[in-house]
């Protein structure tokens, strides 16, 4: 079937985007509505035989025995020998969930209520700052949450340190009261490096500045031993377990900073968005199914079409780490060369994902999106409403921009139409030379997700959505999308290179680049 996918894209790879709307049908056809959002992706190359064929792709990967045997926690995370059960976290009225045949959602739902409680006294207390110290999953959602829920803030200021460059924690306590902030470690391991480093410079400020440490940090973790051994005790400690992975974990204690910020209703109401997610997911068919378009979207253009890369454009400024988080749902999940059972992975891994919210990205790297060489398939994402009731004609301007930029990307402009937008200001050699640079080839796809308004439950919504597309591009491709290997050898590298910056351990054996950015730092660091 992978071969049916290429021989799409060479039958189609002449034709127009464009033309296929001659079928005043097609929008229709090539989008889905559904949970009070319209995916559209009729500005693709996509049409009924390519969607045969990616249909018959999630068939024979077996979706949707993956996707039962994921939802009722079996470990389909082999190389870590793990269940993968995010969605547990926001089953908040779904009934049992068995791990090794042990129903799970009693302790999630007593986690919940003592993660709102925590919450709230925090909420309620004097505490004018709260500084969440963590990494990649335990940075990434928190951080992409509290900055796309704003409106609806009424909580302390959150701040995010993840960096272990101090520049990270010095800019940021530089604005903080010794006396009024609070501190989460959020680290589903409690080991990582960065996350300690900064923990431990935080006890050092509060020293520093005659502060109690008492009652001052909380620990989001699996390993509660580990947060003691820190001086966070138990009871300051809310736990998950290893079902939960890094990148997925923002429906949990993890999403503590976010609800700090937005309480623990608004909270529960973006729980809401994505268990409403899971039950679409799990329900509609696979040509109604959000994430299962998504994904088969995201397949045929990485696949079949070629396209190394995508990007992902909210027209949102409040989505504005939304890019960041999915590089991390999407490249950690699956940016792997190693299928399931071990043998090489026969296709390309995952693409690379990135992006910036519009309308920044158009006046920064759209050029290349519109008349660079390579084809970048771009994903925009608007709502129809915005929350600033007196600045709506800013929205309009946002959406009509949003809009511009996928008909410009599918309709481009033909050498004729350059020449007449050029012809009165050259003679007729230069015009020629003017109006080439001002052609764009145009055929360049992209799908929009539009949705009412960036509210908790939308937003929760949009995330599980991107969750499961990850799991579904995932199973097509056979790679493990829940382990992350890859991140492993700088870890230990890093670790091993420490000694060597210091200078306590002698340049010796390393490779000559190596060693020259050693000498370099040796000699500079003053
Ligand atoms: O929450 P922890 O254990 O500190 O890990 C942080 C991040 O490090 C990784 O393990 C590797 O980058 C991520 O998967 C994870 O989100």
């Amino acid at each position: 079937m992978w071969i049916d996918l290429k021989n799409h894209a060479r039958r189609v790879e002449k034709r127009r985007i464009e033309d296929l709307f001659s079928d005043p049908d097609r929008a229709g056809n090539f989008s889905v509505s559904a949970l009070g959002m319209l995916f559209d992706f009729s500005k693709t190359q996509l049409d009924a035989e390519v969607m045969d064929t990616l249909i018959a792709l999630a068939q024979a990967s077996e979706v949707d025995a993956r996707r039962d045997a994921m939802f009722s926690g079996e470990k389909i995370n082999e190389t870590e020998g793990r269940a993968v059960l995010h969605t547990a976290l926001r089953n908040l009225d779904g009934g049992a969930v068995k791990v090794d045949g042990e129903d799970v959602m009693p302790e999630v739902l007593a986690t919940l209520d003592r993660m709102e409680a925590l919450a709230e006294e925090i909420r309620a207390g004097d505490f004018t700052d709260v500084v969440n110290i963590g990494i990649g999953g335990s940075d990434l959602g928190p951080v992409m949450g509290v900055l796309a829920l704003a409106p609806y803030h009424d909580g302390p200021r959150c701040h995010f340190v993840s960096n272990v460059d101090g520049a990270d924690i010095a800019d940021t306590l530089r604005g903080c009261d010794p006396a009024r902030t609070l501190f989460i470690v959020a680290s589903k391991t409690f080991s990582t490096i960065e996350t300690l480093t900064n923990a431990r410079t935080a006890k050092a400020w509060l020293a520093d500045n005659n502060a109690p440490m008492d009652g001052r940090f909380v620990a989001l973790s699996s390993n509660v031993p580990a947060a003691g051994d820190f001086g966070i005790p138990a009871d300051r400690v809310l736990g998950f377990e290893d079902w939960v992975g890094g990148r997925y974990s923002m429906w949990g204690p993890i999403g503590l900073s976010l609800m700090i910020a937005i309480g623990g209703p608004a909270f529960r109401a973006f729980l809401r968005g994505g268990q409403a997610m899971d039950r679409h997911f799990c329900s509609a068919e696979l040509h109604e199914n959000l994430p299962v378009l998504l994904a088969l979207v995201g397949i045929w253009h990485n696949q079949g079409m070629g396209n190394g890369t995508r990007a992902v454009l909210p027209y949102d400024n409040r989505l504005m780490r939304l890019p960041a988080y999915l590089q991390q749902l999407e490249m950690e999940s699956n940016g792997k060369s190693v299928a399931m059972d071990g043998s090489d992975l026969r296709v390309q891994s995952g693409p690379v994902v990135w992006g910036e919210p519009g309308t920044n990205g158009q006046h920064a790297f759209y050029q290349l999106i519109h008349q660079g060489t390579a084809v970048v398939p771009c994903e925009f994402l608007v709502a129809a409403q915005g929350h600033e009731a007196d600045l709506t004609h800013h929205h309009q301007l946002l959406v009509a921009n949003c809009l511009a930029q996928s008909e410009a990307l599918m309709r481009g402009r033909s050498l004729d139409e350059a020449r007449a937008k050029v012809a009165d200001k050259f003679d007729r050699d230069e015009l020629e030379r003017q109006a080439r640079h001002r052609v764009f080839p145009g055929n360049r796809p992209s799908t929009t997700l539009i949705y009412d308004k960036l509210d908790p439950e939308t937003l929760g919504k949009i995330i599980a959505l991107y969750e499961h597309r990850v799991f579904v591009e995932g199973v097509i491709l056979g790679v493990n999308s829940y382990d992350q290997w890859g991140v492993e050898l700088g870890k230990e590298l890093a670790t091993a290179l420490g000694p060597l910056v210091t200078g306590e351990v002698p340049v010796d054996g390393k490779d000559g680049s190596t060693a020259q950015l050693l000498k370099f730092v040796h000699t500079h660091a003053g």
